[in-house]
């Protein structure tokens, strides 16, 4: 009887697409911070994607100042792998948004591959009574915001963190992300095994349809076969159910509050751990089990 499939669970604790008047439960100091990311990993999660804010009012912070003041005592308080994002914020540079990952050099850092239109502005909607200016104006902006990640930019950030040995999260939001990436493997700029993280409902990227992941999933395996790990994240209302759909069909998952505010409609989650501990069940209930952060780097060949 073969062992039952471990499921990796990424857990995304704060972002920088969500704003602090959006849900008071999204992590913005840097304490809070240190305990979303213990939380997750207690709840199961074997790897932690971060991203920095400002302490007074919650803006993102790409600096490594800003990374600095939460990694160790992170580090310290638990062994999952840590995932420093070189996103940042959208309207960064690829200069700026590097940085933090050069300088600590992570087991893993996420990597766009690809440039997208990227929509924030339909949620002024959704959320009327913004605090900050900046909020207002982070929204507002994306109307014009062309998230880049030209193929110079996707190379920059390979070969400045190549060196570190630090290995990517590919963040695929369409079809032609994976194209792209298979081409900088082609050219030998990454190595097997890929971490593809296909992200799916972000306005101006691929949609949340089932098709939409199956589509997704097919491509991947067609371009690289046994050459990936897959995982998925499902952005705002659609995370539990992308990410049930891609446990149930060999896939690995990625919740938090980057992806998403919400545990079920209208309900604010009240903590990443809450999510993490919902995604488990959904994985446990389908007689999988859930990866040890040792496992995780095992199955993605991680430095260590
Ligand atoms: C949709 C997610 N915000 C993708 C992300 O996490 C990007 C990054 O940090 O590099
Ligand atoms: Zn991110």
């Amino acid at each position: 009887m073969a062992a039952p499939r471990k499921v990796i669970i990424t857990c995304a604790v704060t972002g920088a697409i969500h704003t602090p008047s959006m849900s008071p439960y999204l992590p913005v100091t840097a304490d809070e911070i240190v305990k979303a990311a213990l939380g997750a990993a207690e709840a199961g999660a074997a790897i932690i994607h971060l991203h920095a804010r400002d302490e007074k009012d919650g803006r993102p912070d790409q600096t490594p100042e800003g990374f600095a003041r939460f990694l160790p005592r992170i580090k310290q308080g638990t062994d999952a792998v840590l995932n420093i994002t070189t996103g940042g914020s959208p309207f960064m540079t690829v200069e700026e948004r590097v940085l933090p990952a050069k300088v600590f050099a992570p087991e893993v850092a996420s990597l766009n591959v690809g440039s997208i239109n990227f929509a924030l502005y339909q949620m002024l909607e959704r959320f009327p009574d913004l605090k900050h200016d900046w909020e207002r104006q982070h929204l507002e902006n994306s109307r014009d915001l062309v998230f880049r990640n030209s193929f110079k930019d996707i190379e920059y950030i390979l070969r400045t963190l190549n060196e570190n040995g630090t290995r990517f999260e590919f963040e695929c939001y369409d079809i032609a992300h994976l194209y792209n990436l298979r081409h900088f493997a082609d050219r030998g700029l990454v190595k097997a095994p890929f971490f593809i993280q296909s992200v799916f409902g972000l306005l101006g990227g691929i949609g949340t349809h089932p098709e939409d992941v199956m589509h997704m999933k097919r491509t991947a395996d067609r371009l690289f076969g046994a050459d990936y790990r897959w995982s998925v994240l499902g952005a705002g209302a659609s995370q539990m159910r992308i990410a049930a759909q891609s446990a149930a069909i060999g896939g690995n998952v990625r919740v938090g509050l980057e992806d998403s505010l919400w545990d079920g409609p209208g309900r604010l989650a009240q903590s990443n751990a809450e999510q993490v501990a919902r995604v488990r069940q959904i994985i446990e209930g389908l007689r999988l089990e859930i990866a040890t952060p040792d496992e995780a780097r095992e199955i993605l060949a991680l430095k260590g």
